[in-house]
């Protein structure tokens, strides 16, 4: 098993580039079922949830080729239908797309109930109401998820909770059905923007992406098209609180600064500075920092997959911070591993309390899932002494050569077996 060891100590310094957005690629590599015929995929992160979405496009029948290292050339044509089953998709989230997907242009699939990070209670519920709304028979039985119409019908959809993956789940599915769908209190997170964009560039008709009301009207056919995936948000955000936790200053270019709003409020608000230039933004800071209080909240809220790489931030800041988890309840494993390293936080339910402290000492730690990783290498980043993580798969589902990326800016990484 792979583990990281870094060297801790060392003041980030460099530029750095953004790689495309796991959770829009996630999207719309299933997205491309829908296509009658080649589309060009450019702006790929390169990473496993990339790699395993690819592969199950392989198995479904599609033709996958990497025209360069970033961009594949995605040809459905051959897919005559969908099951994927548990050992080929246990490990990521996004398999649920091609549920949407398969729906959409074959009337049905069959996949299997969905894994990804354990961050707490995952529900589809909203998944299922949504194509039910459209007509579609949904069961799940031994951890399979059938959906099956006759055929698909526009429909009002009011989301219980503005689901990112529901929002994307009705959008692929109401692509091609009959008339017109209305998603109510729709996720507004970039990539729905993305997903939607892509959806578009297709020659579907999605519109109002990025609000709470999307509105799509079904057409009869959705051709191939090239389409370049957004920054990453979270993967940037990563390195501004990296930069910011080292006292660095770190130039992080290829990013959307509009959607790092709320993570740049916050890092100013703790003393940092963060300078906008275009796509670029650089993070320079200066120790001792102030606390801070953060709340996840769904777009363009503080977002919860930052939630963990700020609260190793927030250990060494002066005074007290707290941290409000309003979307996963389960998104604190972490902090035990924090704790091990010389971090003071106590949780209780939602919410933890961080008592900053001088430093962080290096220790043997394991990563629980994907942002629990990235908190324990901005941890080790800023430690005094050697971290050993361990578990880094989970952190290469989301993190384009974070090693390399980290080892250009002078951190001290290295694998180990
Ligand atoms: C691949 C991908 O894009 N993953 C992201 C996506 O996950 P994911 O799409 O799973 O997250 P959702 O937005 O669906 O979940 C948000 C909240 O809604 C609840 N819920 C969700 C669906 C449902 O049918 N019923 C229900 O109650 C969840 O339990 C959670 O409390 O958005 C999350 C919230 O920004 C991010 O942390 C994940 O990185
Ligand atoms: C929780 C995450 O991913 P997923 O939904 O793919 O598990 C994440 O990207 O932080």
């Amino acid at each position: 098993m792979e583990k990281l060891i870094i060297e801790g100590g060392k003041k980030l310094q460099g530029k750095v580039e953004v790689s495309g957005f796991k959770n829009a690629a996630v999207a719309i590599i299933p997205a491309t079922v829908l296509a009658a015929d080649v589309c060009t995929i450019e702006n790929l992160p390169n990473i496993s949830d990339v790699e395993i979405l690819s592969k199950l496009l392989v198995d479904l029948g599609a033709k996958v080729v990497k025209k360069e290292p970033r961009t594949l050339e995605i040809d459905t044509r051959e897919v005559s239908n969908c099951f994927i089953d548990y050992e080929s998709a246990k490990d990521l989230r996004a398999s649920y797309y091609f549920l949407g997907a398969a729906l959409g242009r074959f009337k049905k699939a069959r996949v299997v109930y969905p894994g990804g990070c354990c961050i707490g209670n995952r529900p589809i519920d909203q998944h299922v109401k949504g194509f039910e709304a459209m007509g579609a028979k949904v069961h799940i039985e031994h951890g399979i998820i059938s959906v099956e119409a006759e055929k698909l019908v526009g429909a009002e959809i009011y989301l219980d909770v503005a689901s990112v993956g529901a929002t994307i789940n009705i959008m692929l599915a109401a692509t091609m059905a009959e008339g017109v769908t209305v998603i109510e209190n729709a996720a507004k997170e970039p990539h729905i923007v993305d997903v939607a964009n892509f959806l578009n560039c297709m020659g579907a008709k999605v519109r109002g992406a990025g609000t709470d009301t999307i509105k799509i009207q079904g057409v009869k056919r959705l051709g191939g098209c090239q389409h370049s995936v957004i920054p990453d948000q979270i993967e940037a955000g990563t390195y501004m609180i990296a930069a910011a936790a080292t006292g660095g200053d770190v130039l992080i270019n290829n990013v959307i600064p509009k959607h790092l709003e709320a993570i740049t409020a916050k890092l100013r608000e703790m003393g940092v500075e963060v300078i906008e230039n275009g796509e670029s933004l650089r993070v320079r800071a200066m120790h001792p920092l102030k606390n801070v209080n953060i709340k996840t909240l769904v777009y363009p809220g503080f977002p919860t997959d930052l939630q963990q790489p700020m609260s190793s931030l927030l250990t060494i800041a002066k005074g007290t911070g707290v941290i409000t988890e309003t979307i996963f309840e389960g998104r604190f494993k972490h902090v035990d591993e924090l704790k091990r390293m010389g971090a003071n936080i106590k949780v209780e339910g939602r919410v933890a309390i961080i008592q900053g402290v001088k430093k962080l000492m290096g220790a043997k730690v394991a990563a629980s899932d994907l942002r629990a990783g990235a908190a324990l290498i901005v941890a080790a980043l800023m430690a005094e002494g050697e971290t050993e993580i361990e578990n880094v798969h989970y952190i290469y589902r989301g993190y384009d050569q974070i090693c390399e990326k980290f080892t250009t800016l002078g951190a001290k990484i290295s694998k180990t077996y």
